[in-house]
């Protein structure tokens, strides 16, 4: 078959125009804009047939059916492009951007290990974070996917910010995901591994004070926050949970505290909020025990609100997140103040506590020892 040029974005296809704002039947023009931005990251020739397949589609998803004329019978390539195009003349415009998608997620995990989805025009900059507003949500997505969406210092500071801004910006909720096969892995372990100048005592003692603020980001979050948790979660990731107003999770993640394994306490008031969600022997399990629970497990403790399959779960929770995002904002608002807002007070008193406790815990050689552990033999939780 005669060779296809790479048909990844609007620009290469003359004439193309994709509207940027806006609601899509189907996929969003968020999934839309990634998908498109994810095919030039593909580091494989899906090869000529699939190429005139994502051609066929894009045309379709953009322009509708096939109105060019029929090139000539030697013109090898326009006519095998309008060909496939013309293939496509009953398939609605909704359907045929929802096959766009799905196609080039499909052969984005056929290549392994998930590639990072470059920022949509909508984004703001952050380095670790990707963080869009768009049909009335805005998400914020750790971004680390090569190191599990690990939560550098740095990142935690992007995250309050972020966190500040959306709490305040024209979205109706807010939705917390990661980027790759992770959620999260939790607090970089790295975090702990460089003395700065002051001494290790100034590092936990700065690490503290960064931690209570971005537990406070969680306590004091004025909107609807929605963890949509898309694989693994570990430590702080899964503490903060019990700070989200809903929880959706793909079948396959986990969810692990492993505090005593790192030598350290529990934080992100799980303390407190474990055992008021699931009871104080099933929260002892994960908090003490190390017990790693899985999406189905962490559904009956209570402190995931469902369930979905891995293959449906990006499109049914956005469809459901996108009818949420159309309620009226300050009845949205003012009914979570009303569920949170007797507890705030004890669950600032609970975020103090257990990071004071922690800077002890991290001067501990129980941690210090646990950390070296993890970076020579790298043991897998
Ligand atoms: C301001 C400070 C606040 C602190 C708050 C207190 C918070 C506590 C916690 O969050 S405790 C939980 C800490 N997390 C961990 O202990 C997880 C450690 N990581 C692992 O066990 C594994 O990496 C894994 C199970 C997450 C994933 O295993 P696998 O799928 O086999 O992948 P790799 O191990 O090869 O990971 C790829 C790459 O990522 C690096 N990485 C992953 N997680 C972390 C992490 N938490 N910290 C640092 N680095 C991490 C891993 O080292 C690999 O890097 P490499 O490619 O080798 O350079």
């Amino acid at each position: 078959m005669a060779n296809i040029s790479h048909p990844s974005t609007g620009a290469s296809i003359p004439g193309v125009q994709l509207h940027t704002t806006g609601a899509l039947m189907g996929a969003s023009v968020e999934d839309f804009n990634n998908a498109k931005a994810q095919l030039g990251t593909l580091k494989k020739d899906p090869g000529n047939h699939v190429k005139l397949k994502i051609y066929a589609l894009f045309k379709q998803a953009t322009q509708g059916p096939c109105n060019t004329p029929k090139p000539g019978m030697l013109d090898f390539v326009n006519k095998a492009k309008w060909d496939a195009w013309k293939s496509l003349e009953s398939v609605s415009q909704e359907e045929a951007r929802q096959q766009y998608v799905d196609l080039i997620k499909s052969l984005v995990s056929a290549e392994g290990p998930a590639v990072a989805t470059p920022p949509p025009e909508s984004a703001q900059a952050f380095q670790s974070l990707l963080v869009t507003t768009e049909d009335g949500i805005t998400t914020i997505r750790f971004n680390r996917p090569e190191k599990k969406n690990a939560i550098t210092l740095d990142m935690y500071k992007e995250l309050i910010d972020a966190l500040h801004h959306a709490g305040k910006d024209d979205s109706v909720i807010t939705v917390m995901t990661g980027s790759g096969d992770f959620y999260c892995s939790g607090n970089d372990l790295n975090n702990f591994t460089g003395i700065p100048q002051g001494g290790i005592e100034k590092m936990a003692k700065d690490s503290g004070e960064l931690l209570k603020h971005y537990v406070k980001a969680y306590i004091d979050f004025p909107k609807p926050l929605i963890a949509v948790v898309n694989g693994p979660a570990l430590g702080v990731s899964v503490t903060v949970l019990g700070l989200f107003d809903v929880v959706y999770a793909t079948e396959s993640a986990t969810f692990h505290t492993p505090f005593s394994q790192l030598g350290q306490s529990p934080e992100g008031c799980s303390s407190y909020t474990f055992p008021k969600i699931m009871g104080n022997a099933k929260a002892s399990e994960m908090l003490l025990f190390n017990k790693k629970v899985t999406a189905t497990e962490a559904c009956n403790l209570g402190l995931v609100t469902e369930v979905f399959p891995d293959g449906s779960f990006q499109s049914e929770v956005w469809t459901r997140l996108k009818a949420y995002a159309k309620l009226p904002p300050k009845s949205l608002a003012l009914s979570k103040q009303l569920i949170r807002s007797k507890e705030k007070e004890k669950l600032h008193a609970v975020n103090d506590a257990e990071v004071e406790r922690l800077i002890e815990r991290w001067l501990s050689d129980e941690c210090m020892q646990a950390i070296m552990n993890f970076f020579q033999a790298k043991p897998k939780l």
